[in-house]
């Protein structure tokens, strides 16, 4: 059998809306700019993917607890943090066409194409001044210059008419209503960029409350918002978006093991999320490129079908935020040992995984096109344990008999299982649609089954090689149970 893989992300985008996974938002008013809705199967899917994370992090470790901190945060917070003064992407204006470019993609952009072209020598030159154009001061000055030195022209318009580039602030700033002196500034909130400081200024909190000795964590699953430059690659970039982060509190010394070990433990989680290792990579930052507050850093990335891309982050973001927040706050964020009788500020290592890129990576990861009989299946090949839906059960035909006991098993099964009924359209039309939507086993009820002597039985049918079995009702769950610890990608 001929298997295909996915080659370009408009297929997942076609089936995602199709099939009811991820709609543009706003789509009946022609859409709004990199934000998307969850529909009925996406929702299911986001959940159970969040779910098995917050499980990995606050079942799994009895020093790993939760936090749901709010998205407004008050203003110093963004300040203490460095995001007023740095959160900033470089942008440049095509002057023709008035689009708007990140000027460091736009140049990852010439560099693909001249490689797409063979011209590896000059891509490998480019990538060499991308590589060194410094990490903020200087940066935009020197992207500049690389565009103009390489003639490098607008992809769309083909012009070469540029504005300079400019640092944007990606912080969607708004207002609190009441409280306005009208200037603006003063009484400016932001939409949360990251989720990560509603952790920091809740270690306090967290320490006085839970009985948490130092190494402990706290773990977050939240929206945040960035106004992203460019953003046309579907949930990949987008606005809005979901982070699940966990913010590992240690001690100073033992900061380079902690940030090894979590490393390994998140592309484990990887994995276990049935994610191909061959698809899986790290890429450790180097050490000239780390961002201001951080010793170490890393990206689990994912070969996505338009290149590598970072998933996740592994940082050691040493005791840059806690002291920053203590210095702006005036208040005391230090752990207190009682053993060694001293006080410090700990380290932290963060492990920030995006909820949205994650979805992606798994659809992209089980997409595969199919040959059978002349016909292509397109089946999305989900680990089980995160399906949107994990059985479909249907009578092979409209007849009392068959509906009847296809009714008793969906209700059966619904008390573990997220299940659904079909009924309409031949049986190889209801085995695709389901295959499309990523459901691991079918249950038909046919006149044999009903029939013959004895208990009633009826076939499971399996997605991934659509071979079938024949199973007594009441041994249903057991198989469907058996089959969903066994899966392996
Ligand atoms: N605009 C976005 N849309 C969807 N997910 C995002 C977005 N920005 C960040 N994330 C997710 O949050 C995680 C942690 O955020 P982090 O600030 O480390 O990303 P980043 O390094 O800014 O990402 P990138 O370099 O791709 O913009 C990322 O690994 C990614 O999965």
């Amino acid at each position: 059998m001929s298997v295909k893989e996915l080659d370009s992300l408009d297929k997942i985008v076609s089936l995602a809306k199709a099939r009811g996974f991820i709609f543009q938002s706003s789509d009946i008013y022609g859409g709004l700019g990199a934000v998307y809705d969850y529909g009925p199967l996406g929702v299911e899917l986001k959940r159970n993917i969040r779910d098995n994370w917050w499980k990995a992090m606050t079942q799994k470790y009895e020093n790993i607890v939760g936090v749901d901190a709010a998205i407004f945060m008050h203003p110093d917070v963004w300040k203490a943090s460095g995001h007023v003064e740095g959160f900033n992407d470089p942008m440049i204006d095509d002057k023709q066409s008035k689009k708007r470019y990140r000027a460091d993609m736009l140049i990852e952009g010439e560099i693909a194409k001249l490689r797409s072209n063979e011209k590896f020598e000059e891509a490998d030159e480019l990538q060499q001044m991308l590589d060194t154009a410094g990490s903020r001061e200087g940066l935009c000055e020197d992207l500049h210059k690389i565009i103009m030195e390489n003639e490098i022209r607008a992809p769309e318009s083909g012009a070469f008419d540029w504005t300079e580039v400019r640092q944007f602030n990606l912080m969607f700033k708004t207002q609190f209503g009441a409280t306005s002196s009208g200037s603006g500034e003063e009484d400016a909130v932001y939409l949360r960029p990251e989720t990560a400081q509603g952790i920091f200024v809740n270690f306090k909190n967290v320490m006085d409350t839970s009985r948490q000795q130092i190494p402990f964590g706290i773990a977050q699953v939240g929206k945040a918002f960035r106004n992203e430059v460019v953003a046309r690659q579907f949930v990949f970039r987008m606005r809005e978006f979901e982070q699940m982060e966990m913010q590992y509190f240690v001690e100073p010394g033992t900061d380079a093991e902690q940030y090894d070990r979590w490393l390994e433990e998140r592309i484990a989680w990887h994995k276990e999320l049935g994610i191909r290792e061959s698809k899986l990579r790290t890429h450790p930052h180097p050490e000239d490129k780390l961002a201001h507050y951080a010793a170490a850093a890393a990206d689990i990335q994912y070969e996505y079908p338009i290149g590598w891309q970072e998933v996740e982050g592994i940082h050691n973001r040493t005791d840059f935020d806690l002291t920053q927040h203590a210095e702006h706050s005036g208040k005391k964020l230090e752990f207190y040992d009682q053993q060694q009788q001293k006080r410090y500020t700990p380290y932290v290592i963060e492990t920030s995984v995006g909820l949205d890129r994650t979805v992606l990576m798994v659809l992209c990861d089980a997409y595969r096109e199919e040959e059978v009989d002349g016909d292509t299946r397109t089946v999305l090949k989900l680990n089980p344990e995160i399906a949107p839906t994990k059985v479909g059960i249907f009578p092979l035909i409209k007849k009392d008999k068959l509906q009847d006991l296809a009714h008793k098993i969906t209700a059966d099964l619904r008390e573990d299982y997220n299940v659904l009924y079909d009924e309409s359209g031949s049986i190889g039309k209801r085995y695709r649609r389901q295959d499309e939507a990523g459901t691991p086993f079918c249950i038909t009820v046919d006149f044999d089954g009903v029939e013959s002597e004895g208990e009633d039985t009826v076939t499971i049918r399996y997605r991934d090689d659509m071979t079938q079995d024949r199973v007594p009702v009441s041994r249903i769950k057991e198989v469907l149970s058996e089959k969903m610890k066994s899966w392996k990608p």
